[in-house]
This record gives structure tokens, C-alpha cells and sequence, in this order.
């Protein structure tokens, strides 16, 4: 996004907040930049005035903000005295050159700059609601928070997109800077310490990167799968891991995947990941995305009094957007938008006009397991059959039929479902689905199994 582009949408922001709310808290930011991951950097004047919009209108900037620049994602406030001769300068989100006291505590470190990612104001403990999917991670987070003892090094958070990994190390992270600033936390993503690396190498500091990552009290690198395949980031990401678990230092690290289901990771890599606690995010379930929803809800009413919302509508949005928190949350605000550009109630014909899209790109996927399930209970054969070795008819068929619906209902490819029927090859894929093709049109009791199975699993 161009700094015009962030003047043109002003108007746009007013309207939807008013006139008042706009001079108080809008016009006094200062767009910074966006990076190639969708971090919007906005300055404002302090770091209560950058919690205080983060909080009460981050929604509706990042809903506005992503009109223009769709790969907008997450907001990042920095506090600092506003210069408007340096805006031209700031094409990309870098750090700002602003007195040290005034930054948002990215770190808590006084007497160093460390390289660390801004903290999202809105990523804490009491904005992360918890349900069974998440609890686990959330208690493990919390512990760590606490700053005790190092009882489990690393913390190893992982799970699906859009699920909380980046709101609970946040959250660990503003937590542990209020109860000790003194501490050193640094908060960076893989990317970002990859970044550092081959600049540090470029330009000759090595000395002074491996200083500064081993002097922080606690590190937090998310995204960890970024790494793999990365040669050396990898070698220097270890060493730099030894010395601080050597010193007893916490570490927090999150990826989209389990340590053991990195590929391109090495070994030894792999085995610290797993050394300390691994804790998952599972999917949302429906109370947890329902229970997201509410308290969203609190918060705009907080500065929307006269907010309405009909019964049913966050209980069927709940229920049909299955996806990840993002996309969720992100409907919210499309709707809530929606609903004060038109000055209308929020209601499910505003659901259905203003969420269209979102709607459709929701339904439900149909996935690689259930239709093996299915197909193994209707013909009454063991799950491990159907994807095993062995070739018998009775085997066979049922998974040739599971092919012929994995082709047709999901988007995989040969080759993957293959892979999912016990690493088969892609040509065999083929020959099944062919064969269920035939056998179709020739056999009217196989052709109505398949009908039959079609229709419940899209059920
Ligand atoms: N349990 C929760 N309570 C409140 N908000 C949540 C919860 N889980 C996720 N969110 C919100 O969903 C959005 C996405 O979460 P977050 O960025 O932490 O996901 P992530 O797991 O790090 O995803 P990615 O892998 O894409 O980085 C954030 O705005 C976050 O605040």
C-alpha cells in the first residue's frame, strides 16, 4: 500500500466511525508500511494511544486497510513521535528511528536494539479464548508466561493456520515484559532470523548477530518450518538454540507442523524441537468458534452500544465458516462494516449479501479420510485393508470405489491419492477410478454403492 492509497481510504474510515472518532484517534497514525507477510506497521503518537486504536478500531483498519492490499493480516502499532517528513522514506515496515522510551516494548531490553518483530497489542491472554481444541496449548503458554522456573525448554506450539500460535506467543510475550522488564524477549519470525542471518554474514557481524541472540532472556521463533531445507540458517538456528537452553534460557516455537513432520529438518534440529513440550492447536470446534465470535462481538459493543445482532446469526456463522479464526474473525468485520456503512441491523439477509463469498468458499471439503471410512464401513472391510497391501477382491473393490470418490470429490491429485492409499503409485489410481468408470455402467449394484456413498459424504 502506497501512503496515498492510506490518505484515500481516510474518507472512507470516517464514515464508518465518525467524524469525531476519526480526528481523535485515526488521523493522528501514520501509515508505515507493509510487509511481504502482511504486517501493517501504523506510528502513533503513544504506546496507549497504539493499544487503545489496536483495541477498539484494529478491526475495522485492518478490514479497510485490506480493500486495498488484500495480504494485509495482522496490524502493528509503534509508538514514537510523528515526523511526517520521514514518511516518504518508509516504503517497507523497518524499524523507525524514534527515542528508544517510546517504542512499543517489541523488547523489553533497554540497552539494545534487537531485531524482533512488533507485538500485535491485541494478541494477549485475555482476548485468547479458550475451549477444548486449544486448552492445552493455552495452559503450556500460560506457564511460561509466569516466567517460574524453565521446566519444559523449548515450548513447541504448532497447529493449522489461522489457529492462535502467533496470539499465544504474543500473548506469552507481553505477559512476561509486564511481570519483569527487565527481561530480554525477543520475538521474531524463522523468516525474519534467516534474514538477519545472511545480512550478518553479508556484511560481516557474525560476531555481533551470535552476541545478540545468545544474550536474550527468552526467544521466541515463529514459523519454524521456514528453516527447513535452509542449510545454514539451520546449522546457526542450533547453535544458537544450545546456548540458550546451555544458560537455561526459555525458548517458544511454533510451526504449522509436528517436529517430526518437518521435512527437510535435520536430525539433531529435529530431536531439541521435540526435547521440551510439544503442544498442539487442534481445529476449532463449534463452541470455541461460537465462543470467539461473542466476544468479538463485546468488544465493538464496547464502542457500539447500539450494535444489534439477530439471534441465529453468530450461532450460523459459527457453525458454517469452519475454516480458521482469520477467516472468521474476518467476516465479522466485513459484517460489521457492512452493517454501519448501510445503517442497517446485522441479520442473516445481511449475512447472506455482504458473506457471499466467504460462504462459498466455506463449504464444507470433503477429505481423503472420511471417504476412505466411509467406503471401508459400507463394504464392511478394515481401514488398514482397504489401504494395505493386498490385492484380493474383497479388498480391491472397495478401494478402487474409495479412488473413483477421492477423484471426484476432492481436489487431490493422482499422485497424492496414491500416496494416501498406502504410498500407491499414480498409475493405479488411474486404473481404479478407470475400472469404477466401467463397472458403472455395466453394474447397476455397484453403480447405485456409489451413488449411495456420494450422496453421504456430501451429505
Ligand atoms: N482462541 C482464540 N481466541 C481469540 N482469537 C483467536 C483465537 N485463536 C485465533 N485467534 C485469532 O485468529 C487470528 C489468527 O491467529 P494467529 O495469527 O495467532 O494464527 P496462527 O496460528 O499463528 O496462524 P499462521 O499459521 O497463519 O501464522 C488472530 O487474529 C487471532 O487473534
Amino acid at each position: 500500500m502506497k501512503k496515498e492509497q492510506w490518505g484515500a481510504l481516510q474518507e472512507q474510515i470516517c464514515k464508518t466511525i465518525g467524524q469525531n472518532n476519526y480526528k481523535t484517534w485515526i488521523q493522528p497514525l501514520r501509515f508505515r508500511g507493509i510487509t511481504a507477510d502482511g504486517i501493517v506497521t501504523l506510528q502513533a503518537p503513544t504506546n496507549f494511544f497504539g493499544t487503545y486504536v489496536s483495541q477498539n478500531f484494529g478491526d475495522m483498519l485492518l478490514a479497510q486497510i485490506s480493500t486495498v492490499e488484500p495480504s494485509a493480516r495482522r496490524l502493528a502499532f509503534q509508538a514514537g513521535i510523528l515526523d511526517d517528513s520521514s514518511e516518504d522514506a518508509e516504503e517497507k515496515a523497518k524499524p523507525l528511528n524514534i527515542p528508544e522510551a517510546e517504542q512499543a516494548p517489541v523488547t523489553s531490553s533497554r540497552d539494545q536494539q534487537l531485531p524482533g518483530a512488533p507485538l500485535d497489542m491485541r494478541f494477549t491472554f485475555d482476548t485468547f479464548v479458550v475451549g477444548k481444541p486449544n486448552e492445552l496449548a493455552h495452559a503450556a503458554a500460560r506457564r511460561v508466561a509466569e516466567g517460574g522456573p524453565v521446566t519444559f525448554n523449548p515450548l513447541f506450539l504448532y497447529g493449522g493456520v489461522g489457529l492462535g500460535k502467533t496470539h499465544l506467543m504474543h500473548a506469552i510475550a507481553w505477559e512476561l515484559s509486564q511481570r519483569n522488564p527487565g527481561l530480554t524477549v525477543l520475538y521474531l519470525s524463522a523468516e525474519q532470523f534467516m534474514y538477519r542471518f545472511v545480512q550478518a554474514l553479508r556484511e560481516r557481524k557474525m560476531m555481533d548477530f551470535k552476541e545478540m541472540f545468545r544474550s536474550v532472556d527468552v526467544l521466541m521463533v515463529d514459523d519454524v518450518q521456514f528453516i527447513a531445507g535452509k542449510d545454514s540458517t539451520q546449522e546457526e538456528f542450533f547453535h544458537t538454540f544450545n546456548a540458550l537452553v546451555d544458560q537455561n534460557k526459555q525458548i517458544i516455537i511454533s510451526a504449522d507442523r509436528a517436529p517430526d513432520e518437518i521435512k527437510d529438518l535435520e536430525n539433531r534440529i529435529r530431536s531439541r524441537l521435540q526435547s521440551g513440550l510439544v503442544v498442539d492447536l487442534h481445529p476449532t470446534d463449534y463452541e470455541l468458534r461460537l465462543g470467539i465470535l461473542q466476544s468479538k462481538v463485546e468488544v465493538y459493543r464496547g464502542m457500539h452500544p447500539g450494535l444489534q445482532i439477530d439471534d441465529g446469526v453468530l450461532e450460523f456463522l459459527a457453525h458454517r465458516i469452519s475454516t480458521n479464526v482469520r477467516v472468521l474473525e474476518g467476516a465479522l468485520t466485513r459484517l460489521f462494516a457492512f452493517a454501519s456503512l448501510v445503517g442497517k441491523p446485522i441479520n442473516m439477509d445481511l449475512v447472506q449479501d455482504s458473506l457471499a463469498d466467504v460462504l462459498r468458499a466455506s463449504e464444507r471439503k470433503i477429505s481423503i479420510d472420511e471417504i476412505q471410512r466411509k467406503v471401508a464401513e459400507h463394504y464392511n472391510i478394515r481401514l488398514s485393508d482397504m489401504i494395505g497391501p493386498k490385492r484380493v477382491r474383497n479388498f480391491a473393490r472397495p478401494r478402487q470405489v474409495a479412488m473413483y470418490l477421492c477423484k471426484q470429490l476432492t481436489s487431490r491429485s493422482l499422485p497424492e491419492i496414491g500416496r494416501r492409499f498406502g504410498g500407491r503409485d499414480h498409475t493405479t489410481v488411474m486404473h481404479g477410478v478407470r475400472r469404477i468408470e466401467e463397472l458403472r455402467q455395466q453394474d447397476g449394484q455397484i453403480d447405485e454403492d456409489v451413488e449411495m456413498l456420494r450422496r453421504a459424504l456430501e451429505a
